[in-house]
């Protein structure tokens, strides 16, 4: 599978870089800020770069097979795909806050539902994945099958309107999937890369890097290929997660990067599509190692620093006001040279 990924705007980025030399403020004063408004700019072709009004939040939710890792439930994760849809979760609430819409999508939750809307179970690929210490998460061709998916998904919200994405995840266990991901992406020791997840003791701590091991030690010697990555050791919801990621980046929108699975996810979105990376930023620091390794393999370093562990987008949409300040400073600062 290739994908043409276009090449963020070097002029954009060097006209935002003077123009940002020249504000009425001490050259670099404003940090990260800079960079951030010099990176829109380059995404979008123009100094100063577009408001980012119509942000958008799309929560996979999906079971996974590794479940009993968590601390929590595996019920869990399709009651909260209620709470979603009632608007009550974290990620709504705090979505809310910077005006960013959340839509839920079903990618593999383990429930028989009448009640809850078609389009919520439009892009289903099927219910939970397996068990990755001892089976294969997916079936052949279901990888690909869920990141089209989420590739689709990504093409609904660009095509009504969406000017920022940000990928959300809702799945009980999912923590060990993005430790498997990312450890057999990079070549690091389970132990390195798990993580307390919902808040597992040390023992569960324990039992996790076990089946992490066990997972790396099963699926040896066929990892080299992202789908197979995904196949062997991620989830449908994985996989679709690395989908949305790489149409964004091939339809040149902006994406703000949530916590360890967007970071797990994206780490095989980028093997898939090189380049996409172009396209992303890392909206928050979580307290998974896994995402740390995730995000300096990418090249990416966290906006904010909250010590979010939710997942859901939650720690990306964080992020969102900060990338609106950077763009405000370009479109509406005065000049150094006018000072009078
Ligand atoms: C009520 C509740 C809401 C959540 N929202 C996100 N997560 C987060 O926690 C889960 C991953 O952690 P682990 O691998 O330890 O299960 C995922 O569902 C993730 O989205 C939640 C977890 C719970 C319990
Ligand atoms: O930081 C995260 O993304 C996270 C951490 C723990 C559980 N779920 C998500």
């Amino acid at each position: 599978m290739r994908f043409t990924i276009p090449v963020p705007d070097a002029a954009a980025h060097a006209a935002a870089r003077e123009r940002l030399d020249g504000l009425v403020k001490p050259v670099g004063s404003l940090g990260r800020l800079e960079e951030l408004a010099a990176w829109l700019s380059a995404a979008h072709g123009c100094v100063p770069p577009r408001p980012l009004t119509d942000v958008r939040v799309v929560v996979f939710a999906g079971d996974h097979g590794v479940s009993a890792l968590s601390a929590y439930p595996r019920e869990v994760t399709g009651a909260m795909v209620r709470v979603f849809l009632a608007g009550h979760s974290g990620v709504n609430v705090l979505a809310e806050q910077v005006g960013a819409r959340v839509r839920v999508a079903d990618i593999a939750v383990d429930w028989d539902v009448s009640d809850v809307p078609a389009s919520v179970l439009a892009h289903k690929i099927r219910r939970g994945s397996g068990s990755i210490d001892v089976e294969d998460a997916l079936l052949p061709g279901e990888a690909l099958r869920a990141f089209e998916a989420g590739l689709s998904l990504a093409d609904e919200e660009i095509s009504t309107g969406a000017d920022l994405l940000i990928p959300g995840d809702m799945g009980i266990g999912n923590t060990a999937v993005c430790a498997a991901l990312v450890a057999a992406s990079l070549g690091l020791p389970a132990a390195e890369v798990v993580g307390a997840g919902t808040g597992v003791d040390s023992a569960g701590l324990a039992r996790k890097v076990e089946a992490v091991s066990a997972a790396l030690a099963r699926a040896a010697g066929r990892v080299e290929d992202p789908f197979e990555r995904l196949t062997a050791l991620g989830s449908a919801c994985a996989a679709a997660t690395a989908g949305f990621l790489v149409q964004a980046a091939a339809r040149a929108v902006p994406v703000l990067l949530d916590g360890v699975f967007s970071g797990a996810a994206a780490l095989v979105a980028r093997d898939i599509a090189p380049g996409a990376e172009r396209w992303w930023l890392a909206g928050h620091r979580s307290t998974e190692p896994s995402q740390a390794f995730a995000l300096k393999a990418l090249g990416l370093e966290p906006i904010l620093d909250l010590g979010l562990r939710l997942g859901e987008g939650s720690g990306a949409v964080q992020a969102v006001p900060t990338l609106r300040a950077a763009r405000a400073i370009l479109a509406d600062m005065g000049l150094l040279a006018d000072l009078t």
